[in-house]
């Protein structure tokens, strides 16, 4: 018997909606989940055969032979509300940023955005570890994603910029955070087909998402089923791409990912044998 397709996906509520009831649509997957940064690491040791990965990950990994899973993404067309920059000093002044460890494209997006925004280029880069809060950091600016991040209070802190938001007024584009992507010479069988069942049975069911994770992360159940089902999109269309070409570009130019990356996407087995 072929050894089942091992998957990782990004534990924070964004995520949910990707992989709703995955393990009945296609039972034989072994599914895993972590943060984002963790998931890339696993992709490139080869411990996954696809992922859900921060989509600077993708950039990184496409000399490896990484694939994109067409059609999906996690992406904001405008602000996301859990990828922000805490700044307890006017943006133009920041020097030592703190980044969370959990995050690899939000990371880059925080300096892409500070340097085209604020020509401000930190002379001190670190990481902000998983269990640290922004409030306990002493950097003059913090980035925090996903759950933890809608959790952050404004007041202490300067400025507060919504990452996404921000992005979007820089460019007019959507940003793409996360992509499933898929290992060089994987076969996924009949996953991509249980994938795009979950999402659409997963956004149908928000309300249901909404009422279960909504109490563990402290938010009413209004601002979870709008943060599932407008704030976020999970399609990877024209608009997606136009952002997620930029990003890539101007990624590139601080050295934060390879020039010249080609996206490339994931086709069938059997589709790409019969070339
Ligand atoms: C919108 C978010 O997207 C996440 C941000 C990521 C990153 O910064 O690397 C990766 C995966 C996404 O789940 C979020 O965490 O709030």
């Amino acid at each position: 018997m072929a050894s089942p397709v091992r998957l990782g996906a990004v534990r924070y509520l964004n995520a949910k909606p990707l992989y709703y009831k995955l393990s009945e649509f296609a039972p034989d997957v072994a599914v895993s989940m972590e943060v984002p940064s963790r998931l890339a690491d696993q992709l490139a040791a080869g411990e996954l055969d696809v992922a859900l990965i921060p989509s600077v990950e993708y950039l990184r990994g496409a000399s490896r032979g990484y694939e994109i899973l067409p059609g999906f993404a996690i992406a904001a067309r405008g602000p996301v509300r859990s990828v922000k920059l805490f700044s307890r000093v006017p943006l133009g002044r920041i020097d030592r940023l703190a980044l969370d460890a959990g995050s690899r494209t939000s990371q880059a997006l925080a300096q892409v955005w500070l340097d085209a925004r604020h020509g401000v280029r930190p002379g001190v880069i670190e990481e902000l570890p998983l269990g640290v809060s922004a409030l306990e950091s002493t950097a003059d600016a913090v980035l925090v994603i996903g759950d933890r991040a809608m959790k952050v209070p404004d007041e202490p802190f300067h400025e507060v910029v919504d990452l996404a938001e921000a992005w979007r007024g820089l460019t007019g584009l959507p940003f793409v955070f996360a992509l499933w992507v898929v290992r060089a010479g994987a076969d996924l069988g009949d996953l991509p087909a249980a994938l795009e069942r979950s999402r659409a049975e997963g956004l149908a069911h928000a309300d249901e998402l909404a009422r279960i994770h909504g109490p563990r992360l402290g938010l009413d159940f209004r601002t979870c089923y709008d943060y599932l089902t407008r704030v976020l999109s999970y399609d990877l269309g024209e608009p997606e791409l136009a952002g997620l070409k930029r990003f890539a570009h101007m990624a590139a130019r601080l050295g934060l990912a390879p020039e010249g990356v080609n996206l490339v996407f994931h086709r069938p087995r059997d589709l790409a044998t019969r070339r």
